[in-house]
């Protein structure tokens, strides 16, 4: 991988399981959401809060590929690393994969869409994100 790799570490809750043992696909969407945040907060420096609640400005999702590959288990503390696979405009490319030990759990491709929340619009997301974005950008040869 050429560009710079955004982890942070998520854990698999007992409300998060299904009556198998493991997690509901449904909410993958949601550990994937609260990674998604986590970008936000801590390697973009806004709080993705405040761009919602202050600024009107919200990325809603367009466009999802997600591979279950293994299990997560209740207790699971998985390693999320977080790559960026589009820099557009106004749409954004995030890439997710879900590790525990050396397997990979999900592995998810996410598009977002930059819209003003007021009209659902979308528009281009400032340079200033832009550029933390693109610090996370995967190079031609990571697949
Ligand atoms: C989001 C839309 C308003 C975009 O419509 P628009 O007509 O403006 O789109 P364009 O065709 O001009 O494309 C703009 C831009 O996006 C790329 N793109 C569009 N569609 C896709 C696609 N399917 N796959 C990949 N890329 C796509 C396109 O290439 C352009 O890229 P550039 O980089 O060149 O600009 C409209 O699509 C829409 O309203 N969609 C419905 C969205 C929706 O309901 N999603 C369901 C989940 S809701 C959700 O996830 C969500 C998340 C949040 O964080 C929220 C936060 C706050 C409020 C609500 C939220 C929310 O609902």
């Amino acid at each position: 991988m050429s560009g710079q790799i955004f982890t942070c570490q998520q854990q698999v809750r007992f409300g998060d399981v299904d009556p198998a043992g493991i997690v509901y696909y449904p909410r993958i969407y949601n550990f994937i959401h609260a990674a998604f945040e986590e970008v936000w907060d801590i390697h973009v420096g806004e709080r993705y809060y405040y761009l919602i609640r202050e600024k009107r400005i919200g990325f809603p999702l367009v466009h999802s590929e997600v591979d279950f590959k293994n299990p997560l288990y209740f207790g699971d503390r998985p390693i999320v690393k977080v790559t960026a696979f589009k820099v557009g405009q106004s749409s954004l490319g995030l890439r997710y994969r879900y590790e525990v030990g050396d397997k990979v759990c999900v592995d998810a491709r996410m598009t977002t869409v930059c819209v003003h929340l007021d009209t659902l619009e979308s528009f281009p997301f400032k340079d200033e994100y832009r550029a933390k974005f693109n610090q996370l950008l995967e190079g031609a040869d990571d697949q």
